[in-house]
């Protein structure tokens, strides 16, 4: 069944889509079940595997997952050791369902100097994360606020809860965003609802309001959603990684060059792929009429 859902037929119509797409829901939790181990363990996050996915849940239900040094530092380290993981192939990042994050932790950051937040490069270390190759779904409950909404739009897909609220409230803290909401959520969102979330800090987006500006693709029942965001993770986790982590930094390249720069890192991704032996098998499996196997080779 799985190897139906993944073979090359996304070109070619499945005779009954929705019944192989049940089928394989079912079997695909079914089987979650079964493999869910848990990693090492963290003070301020918690590690699971189910199946090909890494799943990282924030996990300082007190301070509504405020995002201390500490816990950012944990969720790196998670990110790498699954990213060097040749058995995982997608992550997940969870809150709790009161708040994915309720921003970075005003307690712990409100009295820094401007000579110490420049000197140690606060924040700097966040970036670590856009290194990561594999792709990352953010599954948003609750609050999403600062710093909280900047992790979900650091991630490469979010899918929200029902319940879910994006907000940028740090000018009421007499600073701005810090950790890329004045860069990504403009992208995400447009300029003109960007500025007025950021300026007055508290116009936050529901969940349909983000659906409905692109912030997230997809809302779900709050008790669904980290299935569901597992769910899609381990399809891509099931994929030629070579091209889903090409596909990826793809994608990522159109935010930063110009279009005739991104189609020429897209083109040379492109032909790079038909040195891999899944494009073989993924090509061959199609013109054989079978489901594929992905080596990641
Ligand atoms: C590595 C460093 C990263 C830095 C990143 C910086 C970049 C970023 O752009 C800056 C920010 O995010 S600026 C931040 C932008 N974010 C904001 O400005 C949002 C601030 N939070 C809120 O406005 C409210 O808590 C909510 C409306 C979320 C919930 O209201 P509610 O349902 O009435 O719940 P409640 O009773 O209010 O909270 C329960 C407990 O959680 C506690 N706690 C909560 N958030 C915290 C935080 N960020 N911090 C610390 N603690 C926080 C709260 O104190 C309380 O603890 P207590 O010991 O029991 O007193």
């Amino acid at each position: 069944m799985l190897r139906t859902l993944i073979s090359p037929s996304i070109t070619r119509p499945l005779t009954s889509n929705k019944v192989v797409a049940r089928a394989f829901s079912t079997a695909y939790i079914q089987r979650q079940a079964v493999t869910a181990t848990e990693d090492k363990s963290y003070t301020h996050i918690l590690t699971e595997t189910k199946g090909k996915v890494g799943l990282i849940t924030l996990n300082r239900p007190k301070a509504l997952n405020a995002l201390c040094s500490d816990l950012f530092t944990e969720v790196n380290q998670a990110l790498k050791t699954y990213d060097s993981n040749d058995n995982i192939g997608a992550i997940v990042i969870t809150g709790s369902k009161k708040a994915f994050a309720a921003g970075a932790d005003i307690k712990e950051m409100k009295d820094n100097t401007f000579v110490d937040t420049y000197k140690n490069n606060f924040l700097g270390h966040w970036a670590e994360m856009i290194e990561i190759k594999k792709p990352i779904i953010a599954a948003v409950n609750g609050y999403a606020l600062g710093g909280g909404c900047e992790l979900a739009m650091m991630c490469d897909i979010i899918y929200a809860g029902e319940k879910a609220v994006f907000g940028q409230p740090e000018i009421k803290l007499g600073v701005i965003p810090g950790a890329g909401g004045s860069q990504r959520l403009v992208k995400a969102v447009g300029k003109s609802k960007a500025m007025e979330m950021i300026l007055t800090g508290n116009v936050n987006l529901n969940a349909s309001e983000a659906l409905n500006l692109g912030l997230v693709s997809k809302v779900v029942p709050i008790d669904d959603l980290v299935d569901e965001a597992v769910k899609t993770a381990g399809v891509i986790a099931n994929m030629s990684q070579p091209s889903v982590q090409m596909a990826k930094e793809a994608i990522n390249k159109s935010f930063e060059v110009p279009l005739s720069a991104g189609l020429r890192w897209e083109r040379i991704f492109f032909q790079s792929l038909f040195g891999t032996a899944d494009q073989k098998e993924g090509m061959n499996a199609f013109a054989e009429k079978r489901a594929a196997t992905f080596t990641n080779k």
